[in-house]
């Protein structure tokens, strides 16, 4: 019997103005793909159910990495049994079938490091092994005392050629290898990076492939002092480890040979470029803004339905209690975070389509585009895992108290998503890091050199007034948070040279200006979505009544990041008081307008009950029944009188009682 859907959230679905079945076909690529992910979701659920039906948040960290590894190898049998090969399948199911798990490292950065830094020779040899689960592995690069900056990384991997092998070693405390997902409990194997040496000579940085564990027993091997790093922010049901080496050996075939090699005799041959080691780093960057969208998406799906469902306090007294998606700042933080989460997604699948391109060139030995990749990657990840991490707060702090109950499904949200600002190199890093060629690119434009179409609005002309108008044009919105961009560069690069003329060192000067950079590059990327956005929209044949309320929202994201950072845009006169004035205005209005379509915009997503795992975020908005449900679940309330009260209440009590009775003696 179908489930009866709470007449609130019911009637906001009958005020649509499109067809969210549309918008879906929008976001997944069309019917054929929307069937297929419909169907695979419904299977993994199905199946997810009968091998382990409870909540990993209710678990301790033991219990959730036993119950998620119980999932996980059941998730890749299945896998294995239907016979998906498709990555995109492959993902969803195991997404759908369990939130995280300890293979992940495997999957996400494992394969891939082999994938991009093996030799052909050595990727016959182990990707049948990797794929098949015969060899589980991890990437194992941060140590204790380094994660950023990988050059100071202390593993050392000597060379011996009377052996033949590499002796790695872990020589300091701080050398030790700390993070790596997998690697506590999981992994038999770890791509390692460290420090190679070779000749009596420190060769920089290289991979190897290393075995810790035994095959039978998953006993550490000689040599090898492994395990857990202990409780985490979120993400309990990783085993993030630590590794320690002592003269561990490995066969000098066990380097990743594909861009760096040793020959027999030592002699060290080097890359074409030292930085294709960092492939794989680039790779899951490239794929962030879309996961962190996903993200998104599903805590602005948990808000908005409930958000539809909740009553609380009148508008017009006696009128009668309204919805609190009816109060206008609750619209501003939803459906502005309803906006990111779309924004996010587009400008994922154009970083990826960059990616695709680049790395196809890479692969023909055509490394020019490398240094484009890694700026967009790195200030992408950076952006849009800031963005995720302010939106899903946002969308927590909108469902009042019970936000802050785990039966929402927000809190873990936040807690296991946010590692995206710190994994895979720190944000402001990142931010950094495409700071360096933002300012290159900026003095070739002003030497009068082209620039790649990346970074083409740096060549636009200084001085230039904003054209917006009532009308909102969408590339008036683009040109805007171009010129902002241009000029946030532009402010940045002069306090630089600043600096450097009062006499500071290159590397001096970049630091003192380093706040600046990370808000230049910020602006790039605000920059860079919005574009994402709007051209997608534009861009693709959409039926006219989903076409007008997507643009809406396009809009809605672009104005809303004016109005955050409204002093840089109106910087030397580039919009005008008025402008601001109407920016808002249009805002406001925009709230009112998507108001009738904002739960079809977060039921297009398409998120299944059991993924978004929130009792707000229900699709039949039966919140009060499972909220109660869940709390009566509460551990705490399997016995009526807990066994605390006789061990410390009630003896506390009763001493206070006895020495009241005594000093009312005295
Ligand atoms: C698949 C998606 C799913 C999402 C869910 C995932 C769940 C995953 C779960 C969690 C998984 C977590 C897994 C993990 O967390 S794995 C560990 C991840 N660790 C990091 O990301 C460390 C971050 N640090 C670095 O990347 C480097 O050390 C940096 C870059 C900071 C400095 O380094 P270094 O000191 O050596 O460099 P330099 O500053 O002298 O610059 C030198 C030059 O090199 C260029 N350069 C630098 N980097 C790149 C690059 N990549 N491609 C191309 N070029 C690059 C650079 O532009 C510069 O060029 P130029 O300006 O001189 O011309
Ligand atoms: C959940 C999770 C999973 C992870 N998984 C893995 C994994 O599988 N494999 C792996 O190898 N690693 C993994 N890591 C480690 C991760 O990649 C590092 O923590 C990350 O790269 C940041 O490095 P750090 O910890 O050294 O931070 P630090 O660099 O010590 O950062 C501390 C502060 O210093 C600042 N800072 C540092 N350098 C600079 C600079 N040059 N300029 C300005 N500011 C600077 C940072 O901005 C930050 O505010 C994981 C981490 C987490 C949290």
């Amino acid at each position: 019997m179908a489930a009866i859907v709470n007449p609130d959230l019911d009637r906001c679905r009958s005020q649509a103005t499109f067809d969210p079945l549309l918008l879906t076909y929008f976001i997944y690529d069309g019917p054929e793909k929307t069937k297929r992910r419909r169907f695979l979701q419904h299977l993994a659920l199905k199946e997810s159910k009968k091998v382990n039906d409870c909540q990993l948040s209710e678990l301790s960290k033991e219990e959730q990495y036993e119950v998620a590894l119980q999932k996980v190898t059941a998730t890749y049998r299945r896998i294995f049994e239907l016979g998906l090969q498709d990555p995109a399948d492959i993902s969803l199911y195991r997404n759908t079938f369990i939130e995280g798990h300890p293979f992940a490292i495997h999957v996400l950065a494992f394969l891939p490091a082999v994938q991009k830094l093996a030799s052909e020779e050595q990727k016959a040899k182990w990707l049948p092994l990797i794929e098949r689960f015969q060899m589980i592995g991890t990437y194992a690069q941060t140590e204790l005392g380094h994660g950023t900056f990988v050059r100071g990384l202390e593993t050392t991997a000597t060379y011996d050629p009377k052996t033949r092998e590499f002796i790695i070693n872990s020589p300091t405390t701080t050398s030790a290898k700390f993070w790596p997902g997998g690697l506590g409990k999981t992994a038999n194997f770890v791509v390692l990076m460290a420090k190679l040496i070779t000749n009596g000579r420190d060769c920089g940085l290289q991979s190897f492939l290393v075995q810790i564990r035994d095959l039978e027993t998953h006993q550490p091997l000689p040599g090898i002092t492994v395990g857990d790093i202990g409780q985490k922010f979120g993400f309990g049901f990783i085993d993030n480890g630590f590794l320690i080496l002592k003269d561990v050996r490995i066969p000098r075939d066990n380097m990743l040979m594909r861009y760096a090699q040793v020959l027999e005799d030592g002699t060290f041959v080097s890359a074409k470029n030292d930085r294709l080691l960092y492939g794989s780093m680039t790779l899951i960057r490239s794929h962030m803004a879309s996961a962190c969208g996903r993200a998104l998406a599903m805590a602005a799906t948990i808000a908005t339905r409930y958000s539809a469902v909740r009553r609380q306090s009148e508008i017009n007294a006696g009128a009668g209690e309204v919805q609190v998606l009816d109060f206008q700042t609750q619209q501003y933080r939803l459906f502005t975070q309803i906006a990111s989460a779309y924004a996010l997604l587009m400008a994922g699948e154009e970083s990826s389509a960059v990616y695709r391109t680049v790395s196809s060139e890479v692969e023909t030995g055509n490394l020019q585009n490398l240094p484009i990749l890694h700026a967009l990657s790195a200030s992408l990840k950076a952006f849009s895992s800031w963005q995720m991490m302010f939106g899903i707060e946002q969308c927590r702090l909108a469902c009042g108290g019970h936000g802050y109950s785990s039966a929402s499904g927000l809190p873990k949200l936040y807690a296991n998503e946010v590692s995206a600002c710190t994994y895979e190199g720190e944000n402001t890093v990142l931010c950094l890091q495409a700071a360096r060629f933002l300012i290159k690119s900026y003095n070739a434009a002003e030497k009068g050199e082209q620039l790649p179409s990346l970074a083409g609005f740096l060549q636009a002309p200084k001085g230039e007034k904003s054209r917006l108008t009532e009308n909102l044009e969408l590339d008036q919105l683009i040109a805007a948070y171009e010129h902002r961009a241009a000029r946030q560069v532009r402010e940045a690069n002069s306090r630089f040279l600043s600096h450097l003329n009062k006499g500071a060192t290159a590397t001096e000067a970049w630091n003192q200006s380093s706040q600046s950079l990370v808000e230049a590059v910020v602006t790039f990327s605000h920059a860079f979505v919005v574009r994402a956005f709007i051209e997608k929209v534009t861009s693709s044949v959409l039926e006219p009544s989903l076409s007008s309320v997507l643009i809406q929202l396009a809009q809605l994201y672009a104005l809303h990041g004016i109005t955050r950072n409204s002093g840089q845009f109106l910087k030397g006169g580039y919009m005008s008081d008025h402008q601001l004035e109407m920016v808002e205005n249009k805002l406001y209005e925009l709230l009112a307008a998507l108001r009738p379509n904002a739960v079809a915009l977060v039921d297009a997503f398409e998120f299944p009950d059991g993924v978004l795992d929130s009792a707000l975020g229900r699709y039949d908005g039966n919140v009060y029944e499972e909220l109660m449900e869940y709390a009566k679940r509460s551990k705490l309330n399997k016995t009526e009188v807990h066994p605390g009260f006789f061990k410390y209440q009630k003896p506390f009590v009763d001493s206070l009682k006895s020495q009241a009775v005594a000093q009312s003696r005295l």
